[in-house]
């Protein structure tokens, strides 16, 4: 018998088919999903009712990027965007219904099959990225996007990545690239945003020699330069009009024009972009095409704040001063337990990057056994946090000794006590709640 995952709508019909089809059923979903035998190579999803579409995202999310997932759907859900878009992101095929037991065989036998060669040849994926050097991380957010990635990394489809500055987009896209099949090809960035606006298409297309003055000989562009490998865009969202014309149609048909060309030229190119503003926004603004974002968004992968993974914090932390201790030729110290809490409680605007300058120049100007709050320049913010932590305790205390004399004042009458305060009804009760208080 083999294993078969199982997730979604549960069908007696589809149960009875598989169960003749010799497969052994595992029913997942969020309560049961670390129950996975390990010998799984299968995950059969039943979006025929597309209700738990959501729950069923995040299910998948977390399952090993090896496991095929097959789809299954009634044809008209074709054309429902949510579920084409899940079956672009996750799926390895899709099966459309009525259940026809040697049709499903086929094509369960098919993604079986190529499964289990891919799991006895491929890497793991996902140990693979943890062990890269490069990156830190402990936090279930993490984590889930380094599924995404292993699971992306090896198709062809673009990808769009979605985060703040300094939350490590760019590591992203070289993740992917490092994991793919291009891994020995370039990877070539373009950041889309500090190019000179006359400059950019040269840059990104090349230019014939004679194409404008200056142009004392012919030069290749970033396209042509990434050929067999990827193209990063970074800050894609301040690419010129002109030009996301011109990307739309190398992405379209995999021809360009280099500047002053008179051919048409091809280039065998995966592309990546990222971008820290919303592109929903410069669409309706008109600054960025909708056609572009379509063909460029195949999938999305967002790369959290790092506030929103403080569980990395300190783990990050300690990674940067041992670069950096080694860097300099400097002893690695360990954390003084104001800089931890330092380091957890504040927001990081800057996000891993604004760390990262933190860490070094703590690094360096640290001349105590170990690195402080202070080393971090984070001393003032520790402060400013106790000074209003005090603030709310007193204000809070004095709120409630109003309440009470208030109460003591008004013999317990609800009304009068709350016109003693000149407020309402409502909100003496409220408060009274709040501060746990009880009429005498
Ligand atoms: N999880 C991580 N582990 C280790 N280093 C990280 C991690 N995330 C980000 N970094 C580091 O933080 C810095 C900023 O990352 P990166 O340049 O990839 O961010 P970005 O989102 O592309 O920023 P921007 O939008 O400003 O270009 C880099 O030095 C990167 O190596």
């Amino acid at each position: 018998m083999e294993p078969l995952l199982m997730a979604g709508f549960r069908c007696n019909e589809l149960n009875e088919v598989l169960c003749g089809l010799h497969f052994q059923l595992h029913y997942i979903d969020k309560y049961n999903k670390n129950k996975i035998p390990i010998n799984c190579a299968l995950c059969l999803i039943d979006l025929r009712t597309e209700n738990t579409i959501n729950e069923i995202t995040n299910l998948v999310r977390e399952l090993d990027p090896r496991i095929h997932i097959i789809v299954l759907i009634n044809k008209p859900q074709l054309d429902i965007a949510e579920i084409t878009t899940f079956i672009a992101q996750f799926a390895w095929d899709f099966y459309t219904s009525p259940i026809d037991p040697e049709r499903l065989a086929k094509c369960l036998g098919h993604g079986l099959g190529l499964s289990k060669l891919k799991q006895q040849h491929a890497p793991q994926l996902e140990s693979q990225c943890k062990d890269n050097e490069q990156f830190a991380y402990q936090s279930d957010v993490m984590r889930q996007l380094f599924r995404q990635v292993g699971r992306v990394a090896p198709t062809d489809i673009p990808v769009l990545i979605r985060g703040e500055s300094g939350t490590g987009k760019e590591l992203v896209a070289t993740q992917l690239h490092q994991l793919s099949a291009r891994k020995d090809g370039p990877f070539v960035t373009v950041n889309c945003g500090a190019m000179a606006a006359g400059l950019i298409q040269s840059e990104l297309f090349g230019h014939e020699k004679g194409a404008f003055t200056g142009a004392t000989s012919s030069r290749k562009g970033k396209i042509a330069l990434a050929n067999g490998g990827t193209l990063f865009l970074d800050e894609i969202g301040d690419l010129p009009a002109e030009l996301q014309v011109n990307l739309l149609r190398f992405l379209q048909e995999g021809l360009y024009d280099s500047v002053g060309g008179s051919m048409p030229q091809s280039a065998d190119v995966r592309i990546l972009a990222a971008t820290h503003v919303n592109l929903e926004n410069a669409i309706d603004q008109g600054k960025f095409r909708l056609d572009l974002y379509y063909r460029l968004n195949g999938i999305t992968i967002e790369t959290p704040r790092l506030k929103e993974r403080r569980d990395d914090i300190i783990g990050l932390a300690n990674r940067f001063i041992r670069v950096y201790s080694d860097e300099y030729g400097l002893a690695t110290k360990p954390l003084s337990q104001s800089a931890c809490h330092a380091l957890l409680n504040y927001p990081w605007p800057g996000n891993v990057r604004e760390l990262i300058n933190r860490v070094r120049r703590a690094v360096v100007l640290s001349d105590t056994q170990q690195i402080t709050a202070q080393n971090l320049e984070l001393i003032n913010i520790e402060k400013k946090r106790h000074i209003a932590l005090s603030l709310k305790t007193l204000k809070d205390n004095a709120e409630k000794q109003a309440l009470q004399q208030a109460i003591l004042i008004a013999d317990g009458h609800v009304e009068l006590a709350a016109s003693y305060l000149d407020i309402s009804r409502a909100t003496f009760y409220r408060l009274m709640d709040k501060h746990d208080l009880e009429l005498i």
